[in-house]
């Protein structure tokens, strides 16, 4: 059945982002706490994407992966970003229980074991995983602030700059308890290729910081200026998935 001949049935069965609620998330105790081991000498580049900036790191070998929790085989980590709001007051992709964060950090990784490569790997139900950690109003964050420091190089959209060294482990939450599900890209083509990994536990960033994300210009050199002030897609249909959690 095309998409275009029936609108009833849902041919979009498992898009992101989706609203948690807790309520009806599903305990599953069969799910294995995460191996994640991000090696900081990964880190290679800083890029204004036009809707977001991304933290590339190699993934020609598996130094920095993801593996065990709700996943088969090991994930090769490629890059992180944000997705931000254009107050304080939303931001986050995920909701739980109809709040809304003020940003996202995602965390990317790719099936290098089945796939040969991130291209081939987004076709694919099993091909990508994403680590959502959400972030809330805290204390200045050292480690965002050290990309925050950079961003002045990557201001216009299709600039980069070097970023090594960068020990992404340091953004992750102490509580690993998560919840899962599958899901899609957020952004378009909306691929349906995502296993999403979305701890519990916020992290803080403080509001000037998230200001600077807001500063980034969607637009190139060439262009009149255009900001980033926001790059949340709104929530989908949850259909016919549960959300397991790794905690009770
Ligand atoms: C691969 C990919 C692309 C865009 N976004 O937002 C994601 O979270 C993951
Ligand atoms: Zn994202």
């Amino acid at each position: 059945m095309g998409a275009s001949t029936s609108r009833h049935r849902q041919c979009r069965p498992r898009q992101s982002p989706i609203n948690i609620y807790t309520k009806k998330v599903r305990y599953d105790s069969s799910l294995k706490p995460l191996y994640i081991y991000y090696d900081p000498k990964s880190s290679q580049r800083l890029v204004n994407v036009g809707h977001c900036f991304n933290v590339e790191f190699e993934d020609t070998n598996d130094k920095s992966v993801v593996s065990d929790g709700p996943l088969v085989g090991y994930y090769r980590l490629r890059q992180c970003h944000f997705h931000w709001g254009a107050s304080d007051k939303d931001g986050s992709e995920h909701v739980i229980d109809g709040l809304e964060y003020p940003a996202e950090l995602h965390i990317v990784h790719w099936n290098a074991q089945k796939y040969p490569t991130f291209d081939e790997a987004l076709e694919h139900p099993d091909g990508v995983a994403v680590i959502g950690v959400l972030l809330k109003i805290g204390e200045t964050n050292p480690l965002i602030q050290s990309i925050i420091d950079s961003l002045d190089q990557v201001k216009e959209k299709n600039k980069e700059c070097p970023f090594t060294q960068f020990d992404l482990s340091s953004l992750l939450p102490n509580d690993r308890n998560y919840w899962t599900y599958q899901g899609s890209l957020t952004t378009t083509p909306y691929l349906e290729c995502v296993t999403w990994i979305i701890f519990q536990e916020a992290i803080p960033i403080d509001s000037d910081q998230l200001q600077h994300f807001r500063s980034l210009h969607c637009t190139s050199e060439a262009e009149d200026p255009a900001f980033i002030l926001e790059n949340h897609r709104a929530i989908q249909p949850i259909e016919a998935r549960v959300v397991r959690s790794s905690f009770k």
